[in-house]
């Protein structure tokens, strides 16, 4: 198996808040290549906050948060900085952007490097032909496969994915859990939050259910 990630997230006694309200305490977990963590609970309990605070785009209250390149022996483990170690796909996308869906995918391509055409990455997705859209236009199922596009493209280690499969139909349903799958079986890591179950072909996600800090 090709297994370019070797990736580990650690959280240790995490606590946090938003505003005044203390959302989550003494959160502890751990994942590893090839694992995949099913974030749950109840609307406002933290599950968003949690996947920022793994991103580092908003503070620990307490705790700490770690991804951890590892070494074969352990004895060279490397920190790796958030943004070298995930992709995050956020329930809103880029839609303030103005720009086409072509647009859009091509700048990502741009800065990646992608070996496939913009009209084989839109095919990828099932989005072929709709390179003229604009974002901001865009259905709400059709934001979620531009979400994959990206995720794809980031050839990141750990992928951060907030309703994954919010809007999406059978087929964007079923491209997100087989890229999933893929990309769990290079090793990488996926935190997924989700009202709804993510059944992943050959992987059974670690289910995590939130509850309101103590
Ligand atoms: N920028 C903010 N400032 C202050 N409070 C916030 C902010 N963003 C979110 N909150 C509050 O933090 C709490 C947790 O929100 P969060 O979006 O993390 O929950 P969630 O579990 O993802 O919810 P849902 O299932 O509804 O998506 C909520 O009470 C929310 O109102």
């Amino acid at each position: 198996m090709n297994r370019p990630f070797d990736i580990h997230l650690e959280v240790t006694d995490m606590a946090l808040s938003r505003g005044e309200d203390a959302l989550l305490s003494d959160l502890s977990f751990a994942v590893g290549p090839g694992q995949a963590v099913w974030l749950t609970g109840a609307n406002g309990i933290g599950k968003t906050s949690l996947l920022l605070a793994l991103a580092e785009l908003i503070p620990l209250d307490a705790g700490r948060a770690d991804w951890i390149l590892r070494d074969r022996d352990h004895d060279q483990d490397q920190r790796l900085r958030p943004a070298e170690a995930l992709s995050f796909s956020a329930f809103r996308g880029p839609e303030r952007s103005g720009l086409t869906l072509g647009e859009e995918l091509t700048f990502w391509q741009r800065v990646k490097g992608d070996p496939l055409s913009l009209e084989d990455r839109l095919a990828s997705v099932g989005l072929d032909g709709r390179a003229t859209l604009p974002v901001a236009g865009l259905s709400a199922g059709q934001r979620r496969r531009l979400s994959l596009a990206r995720l794809q493209l980031s050839n990141r280690a750990a992928w951060l994915m907030d309703e994954p499969l919010a809007g999406l139909d059978a087929d964007g349903r079923n491209r997100v859990t087989q890229n999933l799958a893929t990309h769990l079986d290079r090793g990488g890591i996926a935190i997924i939050a989700s009202h709804q179950p993510i059944a992943i072909p050959g992987v059974e996600a670690r289910k995590l259910v939130l509850e309101a800090a103590a």
